[in-house]
């Protein structure tokens, strides 16, 4: 049994890998997975040298956005940031924002407000939250209200070359009968009845593409009465509306891949008359509460909203948590993941801070063996952008960053007494690589508000306050007779002792360090030396 239905969804990958067309164009060299094919990994091509069209869902503005919307949004954004910044593709990218639909209007009613209201309402808090997560906004936002004539046409137009048929009752649905199998071109619909429910349809499949609208229901004007569009129509009419009869990519959550997309892609080529109408469609798996095993989801009110989260955490901690994972596995959020999330970015950041340190002169180690980092910059290099054309794999890259830091982090070792060259340039390098990969992330590590600094006081006072206790702690350490040294190499053979009056200067040292590691001061001591940084108030830095 388990043998037959192997051979089943063999044979169905099969057929939809035959029946993708490929499109005519230029090679990104990134390979993706398609989920128009199925069964396997491909190479995008663009229609357009260094271009590329991409269309995505937006959210449908009810209620707040959650950490389900972010994932999503987060992670494309970081596929884009990836094309644009490192194969040096330039993404065309249009969202539209779904401000009428059944459950607008329902929540409309229940909370006493206009539906455009709410909308609004929503949509602007969707914008804020996605700015908030540093996701790049698309080229431009879409409001189905602002394309009702658009979309009207576009209809009209399926209606005219016998795709969708006008019931008496004032629907619209399209006929999918008359695409025989072409229904079914991204899910395998084996088993999938479609929607019961509506009387007027003649197949249950059919979907709206127009909604008759029931009394004090916002309605429009349209030659089958007054009305409103149907879900899927609306992305087929925008993006098409911008795009034209072609479309490289599509993304959205892998919740829309039946029936919406199935039901945008029946509806863009029986208007546009063509056998293929997007070329790529990317899904990102779910996110969920940990231990749940539905999606987080603002139906399903299992929901934590993006504005609680940020009072907890914040940008670059979410985005390291999407990249410890591939885009299109599911997600499960939980305090353990997002630790693990601050714990990777806090080793991301400790290092840049010490590597800064080095090569300021105030952190100083024995010679490192500066051929062997270059070596190993270079071989980091040429990994991550072989991981990232493999259809984006940002954790192998984060696991090869995190190898290279790892290189870094044992040649950092503090000395007190340092013979030889120093390698500033090298550990330069390394720095400014580790910031320009993550910030191709759209993770900041320059981020002042990211270290609860936004006017760059704070630097300062700590500054003047870590220089004045090193003062204090230089002259507690120092002694009066010179401590004995060997023979061979002159460095000292016994830890100097501070004499006994000056130890509770030393006592008091450590005392205002540890007072302020709780605040989100981390000062090191190294030798007689000190560094410092701040960090997120709360979080523990292993030195
Ligand atoms: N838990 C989730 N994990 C990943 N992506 C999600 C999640 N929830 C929603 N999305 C994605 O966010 C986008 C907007 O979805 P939508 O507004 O329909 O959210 P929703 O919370 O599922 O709403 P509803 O519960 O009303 O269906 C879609 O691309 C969807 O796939
Ligand atoms: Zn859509």
């Amino acid at each position: 049994w388990k043998f037959l239905v192997t051979l089943k969804t063999l044979i169905s990958w099969f057929r939809a890998e035959r029946k993708w067309i490929k499109p005519a164009g230029f090679d990104t060299g990134v390979k993706t997975y398609n989920s128009l094919t199925k069964f396997s990994y491909m190479y995008i091509n663009v229609t357009r040298s260094s271009v590329t069209s991409r269309y995505s869902c937006g959210p449908t503005v009810y209620d707040h956005a959650h950490l389900g919307h972010a994932c999503s949004y987060v992670r494309f954004d970081i596929l884009q940031r990836i094309l644009s910044r490192i194969f040096e593709i330039n993404v065309i990218h249009v969202m539209v924002i779904t401000d009428i639909d059944d459950k607008i209007i329902q929540r409309s009613l229940e909370q006493n407000i206009s539906p455009t209201v709410l909308a609004r309402m929503h949509e602007e808090e969707f914008k804020r939250d996605m700015q908030a997560l540093r996701v790049l906004p698309p080229a431009v936002y879409m409001r189905v209200t602002d394309n009702i004539p658009q979309i009207v046409a576009f209809i009209k137009r399926i209606i005219g070359n016998g795709h969708a048929y006008v019931t008496s009752q004032g629907n619209v649905y399209f006929d999918t009968q008359s695409i025989g199998n072409r229904y079914g071109k991204l899910v395998n619909l084996g088993g999938i009845v479609g929607e019961l429910g509506a009387q007027d349809k003649r197949d249950p499949r059919d979907f709206a593409l127009w909604k008759a609208s029931k009394p004090h229901e916002p309605h429009w004007e349209s030659p089958w009465g007054q009305g409103r569009p149907g879900w899927h129509i609306e992305c087929s009419t925008i993006a098409s509306s911008v795009f034209g009869s072609q479309l490289d990519i599509h993304s959205g959550g892998i919740d829309l891949a039946f029936p919406h997309h199935e039901n945008e892609i029946a509806q863009s080529e029986a208007y546009h008359q063509c056998e293929q109408w997007g070329n790529y469609f990317l899904h990102s798996g779910h996110l969920h509460l940990k231990g749940s095993v539905e999606k987080m989801s603002k139906s399903l009110k299992n929901y934590v909203t993006i504005k609680d989260f940020l009072k907890s955490y914040t940008a670059n901690e979410f985005r390291l948590f999407c990249l410890l994972t591939r885009y299109r596995s599911a997600i499960d959020y939980s305090d353990a993941s997002m630790n693990e999330a601050r714990s990777t970015l806090s080793t991301i950041s400790a290092f840049c801070h010490n590597a800064q340190a080095y090569m300021q002169g105030h952190l100083q180690c024995q010679p490192t063996e500066e051929g062997i980092l270059w070596e190993r910059l270079s071989a980091t290099q040429s990994s991550v952008r072989k991981a990232l054309a493999d259809d984006f794999d940002t954790p192998k890259t984060v696991d090869a960053i995190m190898s290279l830091i790892h290189h870094g982090n044992c040649q950092l070792q503090p000395a007190t007494k340092v013979d030889g060259q120093r390698s500033a340039a090298v550990f330069g390098a390394m720095l400014s690589y580790v910031r320009e990969i993550m910030g191709v992330f759209g993770v900041d590590l320059l981020d002042r508000k990211e270290v609860h600094d936004s006017s760059g006081v704070l630097n300062n006072v700590v500054e003047e306050l870590v220089h004045f206790r090193s003062k204090v702690r230089k002259f507690a350490l120092s002694v009066e007779d010179q401590a004995p040294q060997d023979p061979h190499t002159g460095s000292e053979i016994q830890k100097r002792h501070p004499e006994p009056d000056r130890v509770p200067l030393l006592k008091d040292c450590d005392a205002l360090r540890n007072n302020l590691a709780p605040l989100g001061v981390h000062i090191k001591d190294r030798g007689t030396n000190s560094t410092w940084e701040i960090t997120r108030r709360g979080e523990t830095r292993k030195d």
